[in-house]
């Protein structure tokens, strides 16, 4: 009998926890989804939660964090090897669509809301990604996300894309199953959740790939597709509806009204702290926004998607447009993502994502950004008339402090991610404090 087979049907726990340590802490730094690269961030056994013989979910403390890493023993490396053990190959089980699946069912170590259908075959969406993410080809096909940071308590993801879902909103893709698990550490029980499983939305467009081609034919002067923004206008502002109606929402008083403020001036000292520089020639002008931010008054919060852009969107044809991702900003504590927020912060996120799609736009076709500043006006505007056609587009004051405060939290993600961008927020954040 091969090993798997003889692992899967009983004797001894496969995983020894010092060789698949050792293995995991060689592998992790150099994977996509890893948070810390370039630190050397200490990394040690969090727990290991037995999900069938020959599978596991390995949690390991990295730095600030816990990490999942679902492995599996394997006779061959396969596609996803993490590393030789005593007996086999340590695989990473989000490859392996037998593993993959053991981790959607109930199990000692995982429970789970919702039913997942059999796939034969898995394949992971590759793209820069802080998790990953797997398509299954069942019948209807899914994708599962599965966390790799993960943090205690209810996943946001899975929290707003299920009332969504239970609302009807065909917006999202639909929320199949999550999972979770509890364990352990330091003599605390801790508890979190580990996997979403949606509708795979097939054929469908990303909008960042569709509005920035739009931006590079407009610079170009070729030929246009009818993209229809107001749509996504809507989207956004059904999103909006749903989750007032599902999650709640309710009016900010002076003291959460002072708290928003108080949070958008820690953003500011936190993108000064963290911008390595890039931000130094605006000093005064930040000074002065920051002035600005006292008479500001938040009117209505409400759980948001809260890190909305482009890269969030599909576009399925004959549905329209629909918002994936509802995490928050990655670079944030969960504690603050899970803060009920104004709706104007998702408004601000996708203006700014105009703004990119018509920077990067410009950076290949060898313009000023000036050049494209029709098309971002026009964009913009489609959008509004849509969004408005659903619901009040909201405070003009809070939009544009958001419009900066995003535009701050981007130069210091493009500091960290991709310095080659670092200009597209700051050019923005130029035009914004002028
Ligand atoms: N339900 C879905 N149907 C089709 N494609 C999806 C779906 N969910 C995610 N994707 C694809 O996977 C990519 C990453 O998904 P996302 O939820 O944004 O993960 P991450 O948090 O890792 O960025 C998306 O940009 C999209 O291309
Ligand atoms: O998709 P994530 O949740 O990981 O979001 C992070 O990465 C985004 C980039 O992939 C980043 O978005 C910024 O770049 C986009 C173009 O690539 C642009 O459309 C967005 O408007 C801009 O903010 C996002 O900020 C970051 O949190």
């Amino acid at each position: 009998m091969p090993r798997d087979a003889a692992r899967r049907e009983g004797g001894p726990m496969a995983f020894d926890p010092v060789e698949t340590l050792a293995a995991i802490a060689a592998w992790a730094p150099d994977r996509r989804w890893y948070p810390f690269k370039g630190t050397d961030a200490t990394i040690s056994l969090e727990a290991v939660l037995p999900v069938r013989d020959d599978v596991a979910i390995v949690l390991l403390r990295a730095g600030s964090a816990t990490l999942q890493v679902p492995v599996a023993l394997r006779d061959e490396p396969g596609d996803a090897p993490i590393g030789q053990v005593e007996g086999g190959w340590l695989v990473d089980a989000a490859h392996d669509a037998d593993a993959l699946q053991s981790l959607l069912q109930p199990s000692a170590s995982v429970e789970v809301d919702g039913v997942v259908p059999p796939a034969s075959s898995v394949r992971v969406i590759s793209g820069e990604q802080s998790n990953t993410s797997v398509i299954g080809d069942a019948s209807p096909a899914w994708i599962a996300k599965v966390f790799r940071v993960v943090d205690e308590g209810d996943h946001p993801d899975v929290v707003v894309t299920g009332a969504l879902t239970r609302a009807r909103n065909d917006r999202v893709p639909a929320l199949v199953a999550a999972t979770r698990a509890t364990w352990q550490h330091d003599g605390r029980t801790r508890s979190a959740g580990l996997v979403a499983v949606s509708e795979f939305v097939a054929g469908a467009d990303d909008a960042w790939e569709l509005v920035r081609g739009d931006a590079v034919r407009a610079l170009r002067g070729e030929p246009r597709d009818e993209l229809d923004v107001a749509d996504l206008g809507r989207a956004v502002a059904e999103v909006h509806v749903s989750l007032a109606e599902t999650l709640g929402a309710r009016g900010a008083d002076e003291a959460a009204s002072a708290a928003f403020v108080a949070s958008l001036r820690d953003r500011v000292a936190w993108a000064r702290r963290e911008s390595r520089g890039a931000l130094a020639h605006l000093d005064d002008r930040i000074d002065a926004h920051v002035e600005t931010l006292d008479a500001l008054r938040v009117g209505l919060v409400q759980r948001i998607h809260g890190d909305l852009h482009l890269g969030q969107v599909l576009r399925q044809p004959g549905r329209g447009y629909l918002l994936l991702d509802f995490e928050g900003e990655p670079l944030r504590p969960l504690a603050e993502r899970l803060l009920p927020e104004p709706t104007e912060r998702d408004v601000a996120g996708m203006l700014r994502s105009f703004d990119y799609a018509a920077g990067s736009a410009a950076l290949e076709c060898g313009v000023d950004v000036a050049d494209a500043a029709d098309w971002a006006a026009s964009t913009e505007a489609a959008f509004l008339a849509g969004y408005r056609s659903v619901r009040g587009e909201g405070d003009p004051a809070l939009i544009r402090a958001l419009l900066v405060d995003k535009a701050l939290y981007e130069v210091v993600y493009e500091v960290r991610s991709r310095p080659d961008w670092v200009p597209i927020p700051r050019s923005a954040l130029e035009r914004l404090l002028a």
